[in-house]
């Protein structure tokens, strides 16, 4: 495995919705697996999320920025289909929020530091206890689980519980496991926190991997070298998306020299930009 992240051009699907989503289970003609159309969700005055527009198209590396308080958990809870939108429209790998939020749910990857592997089981534990959560059949847990092991190089360990193992190595472990169920779109809620970053740089040779395989990955991160290894990058200010496009055309449309630069002008000034 090399040490670099390298990655041919990808097509993206067009932004065009081009069909109403309506309240429906859709078949999605654009080939995105989300399109988001006005999405919002008030609480009480509050607009958390403020009406957002955008599409993400198959095997994509989609990267959701934004401040604390920014609105990304809320909106990731809506595509999820965790919480009902006040108003607006999305679908998701095929299947609308209001509608299909239970189709959602079997049809999507997710991994996040607050929700992932348990410390007390082994490796081959965790995968056979999420495989059998993600419905796939014994003899299916078993290979894949074999697999798994062999690929991320954990055969010594796989019996070992996961609390004595290094954090890289349990990420890398979550994003598989979050994967094994073959769904078209993961979704990653700063999956990388506290490693550094060569261990990070592994763990996204692995999300491209995937992607070339047709994954879409929606991303959130507060890591700005991470930032730039996602084909588009969305940064939310307020409930709103401020700016959406290519790392690098994000950069020129807003003459700066990264992206770091970009989220301190664009996310700082916000009112509820914290972080
Ligand atoms: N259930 C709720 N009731 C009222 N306000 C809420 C609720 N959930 C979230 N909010 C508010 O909505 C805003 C957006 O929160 P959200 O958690 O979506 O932001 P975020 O961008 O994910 O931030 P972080 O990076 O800190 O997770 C915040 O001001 C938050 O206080």
């Amino acid at each position: 495995m090399t040490e670099s992240v390298t990655r041919g051009p990808i097509t993206v699907g067009g932004n065009d919705i081009g069909h109403d989503i309506g309240n429906d289970v859709v078949k999605d003609v654009t080939g995105n697996v989300i399109n988001a159309e006005g999405l919002t969700k008030v609480f009480g005055e509050f607009r958390a999320v403020d009406a957002i527009s955008f599409s993400v198209g198959g095997g994509e590396v989609f990267g959701f920025l934004g401040a604390n308080g920014a609105g990304k958990t809320t909106a990731i809870k809506m595509l999820t289909g965790l919480l009902a939108p006040s108003s607006g429209n999305a679908s998701v790998a095929g299947f609308d929020v209001y509608t299909g939020a239970e189709d959602i749910k079997r049809n999507i990857g997710y991994m996040s530091q607050r929700f992932s592997l348990y410390d007390d089981l082994t490796p081959l534990e965790n995968i056979r206890f999420f495989g059998g959560i993600y419905g796939l059949h014994r003899k299916e847990i078993k290979e894949k689980g074999r697999a798994l092991i062999d690929t991320l190089g954990l055969a010594s360990v796989a019996d070992v519980r996961l609390k004595a193992l290094p954090l890289g190595w349990k990420q890398k472990l979550a994003f598989s496991v979050a994967v094994m169920h073959e769904p078209r779109i993961v979704f990653l809620d700063e999956p990388t926190g506290g490693v550094d970053p060569l261990t990070r740089r592994r763990f996204w040779e692995m999300i491209y991997e995937s992607a070339e395989r047709g994954l879409t990955v929606f991303v959130t991160t507060h890591y700005m070298d991470e930032a730039e290894y996602c084909d588009r990058v969305s940064i939310m200010v307020d409930g709103r998306i401020a700016a959406l496009d290519t790392p690098l055309e994000l950069q020129r449309q807003f003459g700066v020299e990264s992206m770091d630069e970009l989220f301190i002008r664009l996310a700082r000034p916000a009112k509820g930009g914290a972080s």
